[in-house]
């Protein structure tokens, strides 16, 4: 269910799929507006059957698939991640920092998982904050509720966990 001239292909060297347009020359890792999702992952299911891929686990009913951009504070549980050994900044500093993030991306200047790369404080960083598939009870309930409150292709406000804060992003 892509809009057309566009179409799914696979990036090896990330073990993802992204999404490719040969008539206007563009590629982007998120699902193009317009996408029918549902279809999207009936087809995801078949195009990654394959077994290892992150999108592995596509299709199973009640699996949903999303990134986050994860901002920790001092009072997170676990103070520390990829980018900083230690990480002091506080709570409301963090908000702010997320706050900022919030406007840009819903401005459209720059994509949740651009920003991901090299601002969040999660290890999916390194996959633009793609955690692949999950389910109920995989993730923290407040990030749970928030990202299946989501519709596809939406983008949440700032879910706060034990993790730290997060910004949203629903594909599937
Ligand atoms: N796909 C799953 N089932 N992976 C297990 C998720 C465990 C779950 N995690 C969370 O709820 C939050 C929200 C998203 C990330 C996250 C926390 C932390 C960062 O916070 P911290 O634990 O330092 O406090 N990142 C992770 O877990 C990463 N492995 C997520 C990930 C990274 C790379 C690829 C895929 C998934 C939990 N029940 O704690």
């Amino acid at each position: 269910g892509l809009p057309p001239n566009w179409e799914v292909r696979h990036s090896n060297s990330k073990n993802l799929p992204y999404y490719f347009n040969a008539v206007e020359k563009n590629s982007r890792w998120e699902p193009p507006p317009g996408t029918d999702t549902e279809k999207l992952k009936v087809y995801m299911a078949k195009y990654h059957s394959g077994s290892g891929s992150v999108a592995g686990e596509a299709g199973q009913p009640g699996k949903i698939r999303a990134a986050h951009l994860l901002v920790k504070h001092n009072g997170s549980r676990r103070p520390m991640s990829w980018r900083e050994a230690e990480i002091t900044r506080s709570k409301e500093e963090a908000r702010e920092i997320l706050k900022g993030y919030e406007e840009r991306i819903k401005k459209g200047e720059i994509s949740l998982g651009e920003l991901a790369q090299t601002e969040s404080d999660c290890s999916s960083a390194r996959k633009r904050g793609d955690l692949g598939y999950f389910g109920k009870g995989d993730m923290q309930k407040e990030f749970e509720e928030a990202a299946f409150a989501l519709k596809p292709g939406e983008i949440s406000g700032i879910v706060d966990t034990a993790s730290g804060l997060h910004l949203i992003e629903r594909f599937v």
